[in-house]
């Protein structure tokens, strides 16, 4: 199941938190910023560990470690800015490969304005962040340009997820996990998510 409904109690909270149609910018900053750092570790649940062997003050001790594959984490700007520095925090040596991605409100398709990434996506976990997965043709981009890179391990981690982007996604890229902080109802007839946050880019930069 490509969409995972993140249910823990903090989450649920903090979700309900953001919806505050009058809610600050600091606020829904930090927030999105909490729920960034509990859809982490959600997502890195299955990370390979393995053993060494340590001096500890008592003496050598046997320790796990993260193994494998190093992580790039993906933002797609400007509202996975939002969520950035939550993954990086606990991920702190992973690296960044930014896209910028803003759809178009005519068409409501993507339109990449920005591609920076880092080398060897295909030894490394992507972690693609964006707080919202409304009709999914920004996410399905994004994971389109770190595929024909070489990934083959594609993570998302968004706040908000429609049920047309989930089904638009799952056909899209079946074998990509997608962390969702809540599953909402619908979309619009100008594909905003209902109930939704509204517009995340405005509410984290203060744009209108
Ligand atoms: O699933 P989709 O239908 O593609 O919609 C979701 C996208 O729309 C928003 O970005 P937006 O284009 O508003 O850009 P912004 O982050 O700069 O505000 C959001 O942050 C996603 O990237
Ligand atoms: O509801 C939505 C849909 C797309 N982008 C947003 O910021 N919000
Ligand atoms: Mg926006």
């Amino acid at each position: 199941m490509p969409v995972i409904a993140v249910t823990h109690p903090l989450v649920r909270h903090k979700i309900g938190l953001l919806r505050e149609a009058a809610i600050s910018n600091k606020q829904f900053r930090e927030l999105t910023h909490e729920l960034a750092c509990l859809l982490t570790c959600e997502a890195t649940a299955d990370l390979p560990m393995q053993a060494a062997t340590i001096a500890c003050w008592s003496g050598p001790v046997q320790i796990e470690q993260l193994a494998g594959r190093k992580i790039t984490v993906m933002p797609i700007l400007r509202a996975g800015l939002g969520m950035l520095e939550g993954v990086l925090g606990l991920i702190p040596t992973a690296q960044v490969s930014v896209i910028g991605l803003a759809r178009n409100h005519a068409t409501l398709q993507p339109e990449c304005y920005c591609e920076k990434l880092v080398d060897h996506l295909d030894e490394r976990i992507a972690l693609i962040i964006d707080p919202m997965l409304a009709t999914a043709g920004s996410m399905i981009a994004a994971i389109d340009v770190l595929k024909a890179q070489g990934c083959t391990d594609v993570r998302a981690l968004v706040l908000v997820a429609a049920p047309e982007g989930i089904a638009a996604l799952e056909a899209a890229h079946p074998d990509v996990r997608c962390w969702a902080a809540a599953i909402d109802s619908r979309l619009d007839e100008v594909g905003y998510i209902i109930p939704g946050l509204g517009d995340a880019g405005d509410k984290i930069f203060g744009t209108v």
